[in-house]
């Protein structure tokens, strides 16, 4: 017989627990940070009755999510999120065999060798974008770091198979810069990515914990539809993103000249073998949902990094000068020699991971880690931003942006390599763990890799006005918000702007 004894945690209310803790937090990730100092590894919250473990350190996390996988994969059930379709969505669907399915379709189109066949459109957008950057004065920085995000949807919907249309020109009647910072409700644009990116927070913003009072009291759920507008918006929304990832879906089998897009491949029976026309375009679907914010946002906080730290920056220039020099763009083959551009990817996704608290995993029987009781249906939070920050791990400057600390000294030219730990480890835990890990990471790392060398191969950024701490998200999301900054890009040689031009042609 053993006493349940729960790990420990803040003292909460009767009937409440942690309720009013946690909502008012915004950035919740912030204040489990403080929490860990009082309460070690892994700390015992609870929601009005639902029981959460977060988990602060990356041995408490491996040891659950991944050495005892088979019992620590399940989602939490979000109301709002179901009536929004999470059951047809990878990152958010319960554990079982349509999840495997999913699953097993998503890592056939995206394994890390299936991944470099998407390298050659991952280069031409990466020219794209960077071109974008110098000349195009008009957009927001913003927007033009969300159309970065085009790389991934290149490689799920083909080069260019979705018609793009002006950002700011709206289907709904609202422009995108006056669409609520809270997303309770779609907003659609004539702009796939924009599209995208909204449906994105419109699920981000559902499961937020907190975010809804039905979650915390789910006899609300019983109310008549006529009386919540929560739920209508949301069985409405359903409708909305169906139509649009079907649409999409549709128009890329068919339009996809080259035949090399992820939607293609799906198309194929025998990878999506068990999945239904409908349930292929959801995973087209969720997989963008999945990829656009979390790269744009990765890539948004590189920009800020270099302008925060301009000899980083200067640094790895003089690394690509070195290995690529000036007369051809930056491909893959360069990977191996580009050892500092390598570390700043790792070190981004370190220090601002674009999801702190990675997905909650729920466990699926009732268990025991150093003593302590985890009961079954427990949600298990992967407490990414302090894993990143761990003082134990990194050292105590760890809250620096300093890709130095991935690297050695050597004897080659370029003064040094990786440590080996990170040869092959990637060095943080942005991507999440066990069975639920990132299926997209390969390509992300790529695509990452590819527009960060390019940017820098091609332009220097400098900052415009002072960095302000204002945010430019929702703050309740489980997406990291992005500071509000903007940033000066000049040409770090004459014949940039015509290279770029020139080999934009050619991409497009
Ligand atoms: C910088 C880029 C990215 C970051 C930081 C990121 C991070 C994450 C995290 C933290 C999770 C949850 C892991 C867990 O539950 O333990 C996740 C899941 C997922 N990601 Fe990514 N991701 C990125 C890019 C992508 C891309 C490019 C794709 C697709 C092409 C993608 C598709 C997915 C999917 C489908 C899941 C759900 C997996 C499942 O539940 O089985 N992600 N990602």
């Amino acid at each position: 017989w053993k006493r349940k004894r729960l790990p420990p945690g803040p003292r909460g209310l009767p009937i409440l627990g942690n309720v009013l803790q946690l909502a008012a937090s915004s950035q919740m990730w912030l204040t489990f940070d403080k929490w860990k100092y009082q309460y070690g590894p892994v700390m015992y919250l609870n929601m009005a009755g639902q029981d959460i473990v977060v988990l602060n350190t990356k041995a408490a996390a491996t040891e659950l999510l991944e050495h005892r996988s088979a019992i620590y994969s399940d989602r939490s059930r979000s109301i709002v999120a179901d009536y929004l379709g999470s059951q047809l969505s990878m990152p958010f669907t319960r554990y079982g065999k349509s999840w495997q399915s999913m699953r097993r379709a998503g890592h056939a189109v995206l394994n890390a060798r299936i991944s470099a066949q998407y390298q050659p459109v991952q280069i031409e957008e990466a020219i794209i974008l960077t071109h974008s950057l110098l000349c195009n004065t008009s957009s927001p920085l913003l927007a033009k770091i969300n159309r970065s995000a085009s790389t991934i949807i290149s490689v799920i919907y083909g080069k260019r198979s979705l018609s793009l249309g002006k950002p700011e020109q709206e289907f709904d009647g609202v422009p995108q810069s006056q669409a609520p910072r809270v997303h309770e409700k779609l907003h659609l644009t004539s702009d796939p990515l924009q599209t995208l990116a909204n449906i994105a927070h419109r699920f981000t913003n559902a499961v937020y914990p907190g975010a809804y009072l039905v979650e915390v009291f789910p006899i609300l759920d019983y109310l008549p539809t006529a009386l919540v507008k929560w739920k209508r918006d949301a069985q409405r929304d359903f409708k909305r993103i169906s139509d649009i990832f079907e649409r999409y879906f549709n128009d890329t089998v068919r339009n996809d000249q080259q035949r090399t897009s992820l939607c293609v491949r799906l198309a194929d029976n025998e990878i999506a073998s068990g999945l239904t026309d409908i349930e292929k375009a959801w995973l087209a679907g969720s997989l963008s949902v999945a990829a656009l914010e979390t790269t744009s946002t990765t890539l948004s906080f590189f920009l800020y990094a270099m302008i925060l730290h301009p000899n980083v920056q200067q640094h790895a220039q003089a690394e690509i000068d070195r290995v690529v020099g000036r007369s051809r763009n930056p491909t893959f083959a360069d990977m191996e020699h580009l050892q500092y551009v390598r570390a700043i990817v790792k070190e981004v996704l370190r220090w601002q991971p674009a999801i702190p608290l990675a997905v909650p995993h729920i466990s699926m029987e009732d268990d025991w880690y150093k003593g302590y009781f985890i009961p079954k249906g427990t949600s298990c939070i992967p407490n990414v931003w302090s894993m990143n920050r761990d003082n134990d791990v990194y050292g105590p400057d760890a809250d620096e942006f300093r890709p130095e600390r991935f690297l050695q000294p050597s004897d080659k030219e370029s003064g040094f390599v990786f440590r080996d730990e990170f040869e092959t480890d990637d060095g943080h835990c942005a991507y999440g763990f066990g069975r639920r890990v990132c299926v997209g990471r390969h390509v992300a790392d790529n695509a990452l890799f590819i527009d960060i060398c390019t940017i820098l191969w091609a332009l220097c950024i400098e900052p415009v006005v002072s960095i302000d701490s204002e945010l430019n998200r929702p703050s309740k999301d489980l997406l990291n918000p992005i500071p509000n900054f903007q940033c000066r890009f000049s040409p770090r040689f004459p014949e940039v702007e015509e290279v770029l031009h020139y080999l934009r042609g050619d991409a497009q």
